[in-house]
């Protein structure tokens, strides 16, 4: 057993932290210039080390903002943007303390739920997180991937300078809005590592931006793996989106359209994509879009599990009354009944018992009770409830988070 303390940081151990988390992730610690250009990402607020005497050998972050979740409400949520272990101090309990430190303060201030990226899906389920929205990764082969004439059309697409990029973007995000289960407000300390991706030293990163007949209404951050020839249309580049967000159908398909049409490229490719978005659909033959990947993307926990159910909304249907179970905030152990009207404790017999980690699962409606019931997540007590929980929970827009965090 390695002893060690858990406290938060103070304003001094704001570097030494960074890169515990960076050294665990596999990259070099931070130089000078970066850290001046994007220290800012860091503050001490919210984060909590582990310390072998006075040398952090663990950390976990996070910052504060808004989620939107079924029926359209901003939530407070947690985002959890770090986690990492020295690598010589690992399997020794220092996340577990880390995330009970973390978990706890979340639930002292009031803070309903948290998300979080995770780097392996083995690691948050023990501390209640659920795989709660999904990401596709796809890629459109070019030259032959192009657009349905019927697709929306109609707006302009303009590239923008790092400079304008750096002004321009984080007003465009906030004007797009929360507008799918799972996204989350990008705070003002997430915004320069993603500037820094168009706009610093080292920046890789292309910035387009869509109007519509109402101003500026999607954009796309993409970068260019170039490749050594041009002499096969196989054999150009490839656009990487890494960050694209749309305000309705005309401007997801003008953003397409537009990365479809650049020259010297072989194909397109998006990472955590929402699962729904109809991108084979949109083209003249859907065989040009491969799906090449369905992947865990945002996970979720509910912290204050009557808060979080209470927030979102509700098909018609049935109440149920759900057993949760939760380890880690064992306060949260109870009976809930939940339906259009409303949620509760009560004490009345339940319909389905789950852990908290798999009603994370459940509440963005990224997966049914009917396959979570299959795959042995959720204990059925009542038959009949299944099916009034698949009414309640599920929503017609996939969940999708789109920020990296
Ligand atoms: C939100 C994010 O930042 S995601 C990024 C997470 N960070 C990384 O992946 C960086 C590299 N990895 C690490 O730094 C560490 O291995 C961590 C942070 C993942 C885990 O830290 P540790 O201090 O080793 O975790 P800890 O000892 O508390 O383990 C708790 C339990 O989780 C299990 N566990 C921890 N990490 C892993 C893993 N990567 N895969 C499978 N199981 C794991 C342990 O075996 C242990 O199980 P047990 O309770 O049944 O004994």
């Amino acid at each position: 057993m390695t002893a060690f303390d858990v406290r938060p940081i103070t304003e001094d151990e704001r570097r030494s932290t960074v890169d515990v988390l960076r050294r665990s992730l596999h990259h070099n610690r931070i130089t000078d210039d970066a850290w001046a250009r994007t220290g800012k990402s860091w503050p001490a607020e919210h984060k909590f080390a582990a310390f072998d005497g006075g040398t952090p050998i663990g950390i976990v972050s996070s910052f504060d903002t808004g989620i939107a979740v079924p029926g359209g409400r901003a939530v407070p949520v947690a985002a959890v943007d770090g986690a990492g272990v020295r690598a010589d101090r690992t399997r020794r309990g220092v996340l577990s303390a880390l995330m009970a430190a973390q978990l706890a303060d979340f639930a002292a201030r009031g803070v309903p739920l948290a998300v979080l990226h995770a780097s392996e899906p083995t690691i948050y389920g023990r501390f209640g997180y659920g795989s709660a929205a999904l990401g596709k990764t796809v890629r459109v082969a070019r030259p032959a991937g192009r657009l349905r004439e019927r697709v929306p059309a109609g707006g302009e697409v303009r590239m923008l300078t790092p400079e304008e990029a750096v002004k321009e973007l984080p007003a465009l995000y906030e004007r797009i809005g929360l507008h799918r289960p799972g996204m989350i407000g990008r705070p003002d300390l997430w915004w320069p590592v993603a500037h820094d991706r168009y706009a610093g030293p080292e920046a890789g990163h292309l910035v387009a931006v869509h109007s519509g007949p109402d101003g500026d209404d999607g954009f796309v951050v993409y970068a260019t793996v170039s490749r050594r020839s041009f002499d096969s249309p196989d054999e150009g580049a490839v656009l990487d989106v890494h960050d694209m967000h749309a305000a309705g159908p005309a401007a997801r398909a003008g953003l397409w359209r537009f990365l479809l049409s650049v020259d010297l490229v072989s194909g397109v490719r998006g990472r955590h994509r929402p699962v729904d978005e109809p991108l084979a659909v949109m083209l003249a033959d859907h065989r040009h879009a491969a799906t090449l990947a369905v992947e865990d993307d945002l996970w979720l926990r509910p912290v204050d599990v009557e808060a979080a159910l209470g927030a979102r909304a509700y098909r018609a249907a049935g109440p149920v009354v759900l057993a949760v179970a939760d380890r880690t905030l064992p306060g949260n152990t109870g009976h809930y009944e939940v339906g259009p009207d409303g949620v509760r404790r009560t004490s009345a017999a339940a319909d389905l018992a789950l852990d908290v980690d798999t009603l994370g699962m459940l509440y963005l409606g990224q997966w049914s009770a009917t396959a979570l019931a299959d795959a042995g997540r959720i204990e059925v007590r009542d038959e009949a409830a299944v099916a009034r929980a698949d009414e309640l929970f599920t929503t017609v827009t996939a969940p999708w988070c789109g920020t990296h965090f």
